[in-house]
């Protein structure tokens, strides 16, 4: 099987073509591929697939082999990799995945992809569309125990569930104690996303993120996404933000008219592989 690792600040995938390639068993694979040692090494799997919806499908699984509906990092690569592998010709991509269609452009200087633009649609707040247990319309600052610590949390999905807290140094966060706390909490009944940031000034955050299924990673782009959306819930930034992540920084612009998140950052390929 033929593959090709990507990542987009650190945010690193296994990529394959589902237009050549069969995949059997995908959460199995992504357990495998993720495996630093005994596989590929990543932060999970993601299947490039056709769609009659849309130009291209996107279908991810993280390193535990559960899946999720979106995945902001790896959708900048999908865009890349059908652009590069001359599956497309068009600068202006749709992408289906389980959180609806997404549409990107990308950004091409010398025939190579520099960055990539992403839509990633509306930010959605209601407790039970994210999901997080809750009767309020919005869960904005509300304290939550955590491994015995009070934390205020804001609970925002860009497809996928996203518990942001706010911390005065992201390096002294415990983050492999208190990410998986947060991941297994009672609020989340399919778990959480949970991202630790600190705000800079009104226009940079800095930001390190627990993923759901893979643990700590060095970006997450809905992470980036949803973390701008608290903070402007908060009334802590403006609606354009650069977010620094331990692999990169991501732009995330909040298009208050149409209530639409825009996401833009760099998408790499790293090497292609077969696996035997
Ligand atoms: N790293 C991704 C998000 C991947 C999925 C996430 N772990 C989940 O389970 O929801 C991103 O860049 O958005």
């Amino acid at each position: 099987m033929k593959f090709t690792k990507m990542q987009g600040c650190g945010n690193d995938y296994v990529y394959v073509n589902c237009l050549r390639e069969k995949v059997d068993n995908p959460p199995e694979l992504a357990i495998a591929v993720s495996d630093r040692h005994f596989g590929i090494g990543s932060d999970g799997l993601i299947l490039i697939k056709a769609s009659d919806k849309a130009d291209f499908m996107m279908d991810m699984y993280n390193a535990d082999g559960s899946s999720s509906a979106m995945c902001g990092n790896g959708i900048r690569c999908v865009a890349k990799y059908v652009y590069d592998y001359g599956l497309t010709k068009e600068k202006n991509i749709s992408i289906e995945t389980g959180a609806g269609i997404k549409y990107l452009k990308l950004a091409v200087e010398d025939g190579r992809v520099a960055e990539v633009t992403v839509d990633m649609g509306h930010p959605i707040t209601r407790p039970a569309l994210i999901p997080v247990k809750g009767e309020e319309e919005r869960i904005i600052a509300k304290p939550i125990k955590v491994g015995g610590e009070e934390y205020k949390v804001t609970c925002v999905s860009m497809g996928n569930p996203h518990a942001v807290v706010f911390v005065e140094d992201t390096k002294k966060v415990e983050i492999e104690k208190t990410g998986p706390l947060f991941e297994h909490h009672e609020w989340f009944p399919e778990r959480t996303n949970t991202e630790f940031i600190h705000v800079v000034d009104r226009n940079n955050i800095d930001m390190r993120v627990w993923e759901r299924g893979s643990g700590e990673t060095l970006a997450c782009g809905t992470g980036a996404c949803a973390s701008v959306y608290a903070c402007i819930l908060n009334g802590l930034t403006e609606d354009e933000v650069k977010v620094k992540l331990l692999g990169g920084e991501l732009i995330v612009r909040y298009d208050r008219e149409k209530d639409l998140i825009f996401m833009t950052g760099p998408a790499v390929t790293v090497f292609d592989g077969e696996l035997l």
